[in-house]
């Protein structure tokens, strides 16, 4: 029996146009193995609506069409399911897909598809909510925040934003497990998967198969300090600076003074400044 295959696009992701994917797929997918459909989302939220359904409907897999903020719409629908997720990596990070190791080559994407692949990889609950990849409190907060005002999308916006953003940057504190307080902090993450987007790495070595994440501590360093971390990112070395704590658990909880926060790179208003987090292992089936 065929399996089924719905795919999901957020038009607004990236920079690049999305109105090949039809095309693409047409003409890569393995019409033998696969029937599919394809949606288009109309809102923010609306891939994890569709996501949802698609899980209620007995859909084999939902394949997204996004950056990360469209992954974790459409995956964490689906922890708990038995629908997995597939990635088409057309956002201006792809942070996840990166990660996973998936090819950017939307053609090569669709005939890895094919292959049906499936490994179970973890998420972190924070609060009522999940996520999928990276997330955190401070600068990185920030800068999801403006780069979600910001009318252009892509990777030249994110580094225009992150130099701007910094000159001004007033310093955070966060308080872990009601014991230690860490001061004149940068940001904290909270690293499920290795990078951000767009190959800055903050937690190189995190694995999303261990059943733990990677909180990830960063003083706020002088701006030569700051530009040297940059670059330490962009090698995979950025763990080993002295400007960076990095902590393995499996479950914590953050004490913040400011709500701001971001998920997989959405912004969000955390309803609570006590954050639990817990890593929920092998809760996601992806394409691999
Ligand atoms: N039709 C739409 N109109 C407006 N916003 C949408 C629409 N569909 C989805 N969105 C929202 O667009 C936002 C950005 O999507 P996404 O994260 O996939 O792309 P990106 O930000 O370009 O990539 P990345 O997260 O990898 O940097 C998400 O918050 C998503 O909910």
């Amino acid at each position: 029996m065929k399996k089924s295959i719905r795919f999901i696009i957020n038009p607004i992701s990236g920079i690049g146009k999305k109105n090949i994917l039809p095309k693409l797929i047409q003409k890569y997918l393995d019409h033998k193995v696969f029937t599919h459909d394809i949606v288009f989302t109309e809102h923010r939220g609306h891939a994890r609506a569709l996501s949802k359904t698609a899980a209620d409907e007995g859909v084999n897999i939902v394949c997204i069409a996004g950056g990360d903020g469209s992954v974790n719409e459409a995956g964490t629908a689906l922890v708990g399911t038995n629908t997995s997720l597939a990635i088409l990596p057309t956002g201006s990070g792809n942070g996840i897909a990166r990660h996973l190791g998936l090819s950017l080559k939307l053609k090569k994407v669709i005939q890895r598809i094919n292959e049906q692949q499936f490994d179970f990889v973890d998420t972190v609950t924070i609060n009522d909510r999940k996520g999928i990849g990276v997330s955190g409190f401070g600068f990185d907060a920030l800068i999801a925040k403006r780069f979600d005002e910001y009318h252009t999308r892509g990777f030249l916006s994110y580094i225009k934003l992150v130099l701007k953003e910094f000159r001004n940057y007033e310093a955070i504190s966060v308080v872990l497990n009601d014991k230690d307080e860490y001061k004149n902090l940068l940001f904290c993450s909270v690293a499920n998967t290795s990078q951000f987007g767009n190959g800055f790495y903050i937690s190189p070595e995190t694995n999303m198969k261990d059943g733990q994440f990677e909180i990830v501590i960063v003083e706020l360093p002088p701006t030569m300090a700051f530009i040297g971390l940059l670059l330490a990112s962009v090698r995979g070395t950025v763990h080993k600076s002295k400007y960076v704590t990095l902590i393995q658990t499996s479950e914590a909880q953050i004490k913040v003074k400011n709500n701001a926060a971001h998920i997989d790179g959405e912004p969000v208003n955390l309803k609570d400044l006590s954050i639990q987090l817990k890593c929920k292992p092998a809760s996601l089936s992806v394409v691999v």
